[in-house]
């Protein structure tokens, strides 16, 4: 820690700006931090002294006389030079604070500039300068005591797979960790949105503050506010005192809002505003408070689409998804299976404390076999039941969902993404497996007869749907809420109230993460 403070204190910034008066106010605010500050009053004063040394951040006016500071951002990153830039640009102008953003802008600052904010600003700026691995670089092998750079590395490494698809969201991730421009991380459920979200943080310079990672859709609609934003004693029933929301706990740090398409539409307008201002006033305060947290956000939704039919809010979704990292579906890269298998093993092994079964060509052949529509997730869930239900020798798939997976691909071969992956991975029909399932005996058609019981009639009706859909859709929650319509909350409480046992209940808990605030301590 001592190293970041001798090195942000003796950083060396540029100040463009026109108006003397502002210019002598940021200079004498960054000289007071310790700062060496350099200035300039226009475009061509400032390439001129940008020529004749380097600096390692420029602050410019976005409006100046002689053009703009978009200009020398442009010219910055085209010399590929390491100085990181903040844009001041108008109030209210988001379309300019966006643009550089996505121009490659380390952050931007609306006028009239909060002293306070700047500060916190150009501290982000400087921290860890030279300490973010580069894109697509190994973790270091070296014993660098830069903590940030080796646990960067380590989690770019446990997104398992060396596809093109997943190399290339990987140096995406490493490219785009600095700075604080917002990512929206968009992808199916089980691809591995939270593991590349906190790749992002562990890359970053904020790798060393908190990482707060939300479920949007798991918090009930009437205490976001307070989750989000605190609460103060006695703002609602309850309150018995004042608590920080998570954009508190994320000072320093990383906001992941997983699943964020779940936002109703009321809380989304509050985030914004949030973003936008970066200060957030608590339940029951009267006071606003700063906060300095860069926002990751995820979904599996097409929130495109929920913009066309008025779900989700345009302004929102412009602010989150300045960048955008796509992740793909394990159907596109079934090249990385063998690599995930081997990972996944391991750790499930180790943490169900059973020995790791051996995976051989014939388990990995049977795995080939499996569409999993559920992603990594689904793959994980298969081999936790194939480890926890198996004998002694090599993994072996349980043939129910060998059978399964046979008939899904005679409904839809070209959703089963089982075709011969470019190392020839996949292998012949699996032997003796039936091509068509029966439907559970809770599933046949109902009998004339009425029932005597209509609840519990009703209640064996809706268990054998769940067991069904989650069963199709490899026990991910998640998924097989959106595939029936209904909330993960519904889900669960139903799951819950007609006491259906998942995979993993009982073995090792549930392979699927908490709700929410799961890295909250
Ligand atoms: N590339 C990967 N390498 C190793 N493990 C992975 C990978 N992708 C996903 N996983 C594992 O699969 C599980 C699901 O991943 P994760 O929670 O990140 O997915 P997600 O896309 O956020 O899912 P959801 O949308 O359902 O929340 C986790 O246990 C994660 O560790």
């Amino acid at each position: 820690m001592t190293s970041i403070s001798t090195t942000s204190a003796s950083a060396s910034i540029l100040v463009v700006d026109d108006e003397p008066d502002l210019r002598t106010l940021y200079e004498l605010t960054l000289l007071r931090e310790g700062y060496r500050v350099e200035t300039a009053a226009c475009v061509q004063e400032a390439r001129e002294q940008l020529q004749s040394r380097r600096f390692d951040v420029l602050i410019s006016d976005m409006r100046l006389p002689d053009g703009s500071g978009m200009e020398l951002l442009l010219e910055l990153r085209e010399q590929q030079r390491r100085e990181r830039c903040i844009v001041i640009t108008a109030y209210g102008s988001a379309e300019n604070a966006v643009e550089a953003l996505r121009a490659g802008a380390f952050d931007y600052l609306t006028k009239p500039v909060d002293l306070r904010q700047f500060r916190q600003v150009v501290a982000s700026a400087v921290q860890g300068i030279g300490a973010v691995p580069p894109p697509g670089a190994a973790p270091a092998a070296t014993n660098t005591t830069n903590t940030g750079t080796v646990a960067g590395g380590d989690a770019l490494l446990a997104l398992v797979g060396s596809s093109a698809l997943m190399q290339s969201v990987k140096q995406r991730i490493a490219k785009v960790a600095k700075g604080m421009a917002p990512v929206l991380i968009h992808g199916e459920s089980g691809t591995g949105k939270e593991l590349a979200a906190q790749a992002l943080h562990a890359c970053s310079q904020r790798s060393q503050g908190p990482l707060i990672a939300v479920n949007c859709g798991a918090i009930p609609e009437n205490l976001l506010e307070a989750e989000f934003f605190g609460a103060r004693k006695g703002s609602y029933t309850g309150a018995t005192q004042d608590r920080p929301g998570y954009f508190q706990a994320g000072q320093g740090g990383t906001l992941f809002l997983d699943e964020i398409g779940d936002l109703p539409l009321a809380m989304q307008a509050k985030l914004l505003r949030a973003i936008q201002e970066r200060k957030v006033r608590p339940l029951g305060s009267t006071q606003e408070e700063a906060v300095d947290v860069r926002i990751v956000s995820a979904t599996h939704r097409d929130l495109a689409a929920d913009v066309q039919s008025g779900r989700f809010r345009q302004d929102l979704y412009y602010r989150l998804n300045v960048i955008e990292i796509a992740l793909p579906p394990l159907r596109e890269r079934r090249e990385d299976l063998p690599a995930l298998c081997r990972t996944l093993l391991t750790r499930l092994a180790r943490e169900s404390q059973m020995p790791e079964p051996e995976l051989d060509a014939t388990s990995l052949a049977q795995i080939a076999q499996l569409p999993l529509p559920g992603n990594v997730r689904e793959l994980e869930n298969v081999l936790h039941r194939a480890i926890a239900l198996g004998d002694e020798g090599p993994l072996r798939i349980p043939e129910q969902a060998l059978a399964s997976a046979a008939a899904e691909m005679a409904t839809s071969p070209e959703k089963s993404g089982t075709q011969p992956a470019a190392n020839g991975f996949t292998p012949p029909p699996p032997p003796g497996v039936a091509t068509a399932t029966t439907p559970p005996a809770s599933l046949e058609p109902a009998s004339d007869e009425l029932p005597d019981d209509l609840q519990s009639w009703l209640d064996n009706q809706e268990r054998a749907i769940l067991e069904r859909a989650l069963q199709d859709h490899g026990f991910n929650r998640t998924a097989t809420a959106a595939k029936l319509g209904i909330s993960l909350r519904q889900i669960r409480y139903r799951i819950e109230r007609l006491g259906i046992s998942l995979p993993g209940d009982g073995v090792r808990g549930d392979s699927e993460s908490p709700d929410h605030d799961r890295s909250n301590p």
